[in-house]
């Protein structure tokens, strides 16, 4: 994560037209760079004249004054991530099409591309053929591309009316070549009181439902969203995560509004800093769930029913949890006074069903937490206090009768879509991993670090929540500063030269 580590800011690209009236485009993207972290640079594409009231003239610029910008950034500001916003016409998608296609073919920098083309009356704001180099020259160069509903009707060409329709034209979106497609709300109260958001990642689709906010400061907030996700993309963040964290911004935006009001029309959408409340956040629809019908959303085959509310445990806080696979470790660690305990069997034997049986017994000799990785059916039959689950397992495990046999539920997460999909479940506690690269399980792709672990922890701060990944006594004091009320070890402990020691060490640290 490049939030943890480099003293270099992250710098991000805003290719977009000028507002003169300082509400969207080139001024609100620089405010939401700076908020969020990074350095901001710009290529302006046309000098709008506007207000809070009209739109009175485009004067889009010449595609050499557009190019000299574009060459300039290039030679010394090499951007880690790009956000597009108005290109005026044809010419311009063209131009920056092929200084895409090259600067990629030096590093595959994120593209993120909001089709800024219709304004929300619905008046298009480019001129005639520009829809059609979008398409064939600019959407296959962009990762993620954020239309609201007027602008994919403009891209798909067709109307668009509900949650089906919706999903069908941004799958339509990324079959003429972007990665992704983040349809944004704003223009569609699908269910009442809701604004939904809807993100087709090329391979599933998922809803992230916020509170509807009237607010009279809501200009520049396609602007806004589009180069808060760039921005999240330049942090290191990966798509689903910058999505969620895009929108929190945008909606703490809207709910904390502007310091002050300006103009006699819509004002500004407020710049308020990073979001570090939840109410901020989307609620990640499951398919299983009644409102969902709200949004044609319907529940998968292999999808498990939609459960909320596991049995919680006695303390918010955890403390040291090592994961460990064998009765004789439980045995030895609850002996030096550890309460959270895991049992992870990865190769099991023929007498699983007994070591499990063998570790629920220490589990009541000891009065321990104790939870079993993976086998929920056993763990039931065994009625063992609780199960730990995995994303995959999220999908085949019977939750229901988890839930109703009185288990309590621990669920991995890996950045911030997972941990508020997995929150919608309510469940025992909350693990976030890998804070830390480990030799334990190859988590290369899914590091968090210290930084971004407390901006998740902040967000549930009275909920139970697990670290775990790559965590030493060396690394513990920066863990448990983040606010996390567990640390989950497995080579920490199990390959401690003195044991005991490392327990009672851990102990101090969470406990201070
Ligand atoms: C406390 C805790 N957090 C995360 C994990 C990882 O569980 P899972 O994602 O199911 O992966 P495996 O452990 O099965 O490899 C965990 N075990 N414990
Ligand atoms: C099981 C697991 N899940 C995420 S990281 C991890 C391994 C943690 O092991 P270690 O504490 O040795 O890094
Ligand atoms: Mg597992």
């Amino acid at each position: 994560m490049q939030d943890d580590s480099s003293s270099r800011k992250p710098i991000a690209w805003s290719i977009a037209g000028s507002d003169s009236g300082g509400g969207a485009g080139i001024q609100a993207d620089l405010l939401t760079f700076a908020d969020l972290g990074c350095h901001g640079c710009t290529a302006i594409t046309a000098n709008t004249a506007q207000n809070t009231m009209e739109v009175a003239a485009i004067n889009a610029v010449p595609v050499g004054v557009l190019t000299s910008q574009l060459q300039a950034l290039q030679r010394d500001l090499f951007p880690a991530a790009i956000k597009i916003g108005l290109l005026a016409n044809a010419e311009q998608v063209d131009t920056v099409a092929e200084f895409l296609r090259a600067l990629r073919q030096i590093e595959k920098v994120p593209v993120v591309y909001d089709p800024v083309a219709v304004a929300s009356s619905g008046a298009v704001l480019t001129e005639g053929s520009t829809a059609e180099a979008v398409i064939e020259k600019l959407l296959p160069l962009c990762d993620l591309v954020t239309p609201n509903l007027h602008e994919l009707e403009w891209l798909a060409r067709a109307p668009v009316n509900s949650g089906g329709q919706i999903a069908d034209a941004a799958q339509q979106l990324c079959g003429a070549g972007c990665n992704a497609v983040l349809v944004t709300g704003g223009h569609a109260e699908l269910a009442a009181g809701e604004i939904a958001d809807f993100l087709w990642d090329g391979y599933r689709g998922d809803w992230f439902v916020g509170r509807k906010v009237s607010s009279a400061n809501n200009h520049g907030t396609g602007c806004t969203l589009s180069s808060a996700t760039a921005a999240c993309l330049a942090l290191g963040y990966p798509l689903r995560d910058a999505c969620v964290v895009a929108k929190a911004y945008v909606q703490r935006g809207l709910r904390l509004g502007s310091d002050r009001m300006v103009g006699a029309g819509a004002g500004p959408v407020g710049h308020r800093g990073w979001p570090t409340e939840l109410e901020d956040f989307p609620e990640i629809l499951l398919p299983g769930e009644k409102r969902a019908a709200a949004y044609d959303y319907l529940p998968t085959a292999s999808g498990s029913s939609f459960v909320q509310g596991f049995a919680a445990p006695d303390s918010v806080s955890l403390g040291l949890y090592p994961v460990v696979d064998s009765v004789e470790w439980l045995q030895k660690l609850a002996e030096l006074g550890v309460r959270t305990l895991q049992l992870r069997i990865k190769n099991p034997g023929s007498d699983l069903r007994q070591q499990i049986a063998r570790a629920v017994t220490v589990g009541e000799k000891y009065d321990l937490r104790l939870f079993i990785n993976d086998y929920w059916q056993l763990a039931i039959e065994c009625g063992a206090y609780g199960v730990h689950l995995g994303q995959e397992d999220l999908q085949s495990a019977d939750l229901d009768a988890i839930k109703n046999a009185g288990l309590k539920l621990g669920i991995s997460t890996h950045g911030f879509y997972e941990l508020l999909r997995a929150y919608r479940y309510r469940p025992s506690y909350l693990a976030i991993g890998a804070i830390f690269a480990t030799d334990t399980k190859d988590m290369r792709d899914q590091l968090q670090g210290t930084a971004k672990l407390a901006r998740m922890a902040a967000l549930l701060p009275e909920y139970p929540l697990v670290a775990i990944g790559g965590i030493n006594l060396e690394r513990a004091p920066a863990v448990a500063a983040t606010g996390v009320g567990s640390i989950a070890v497995v080579s920490a402990i199990t390959k401690a030269g003195d044991c005991a020691a490392a327990v009672g060490e851990f102990k101090r640290i969470l406990e201070n």
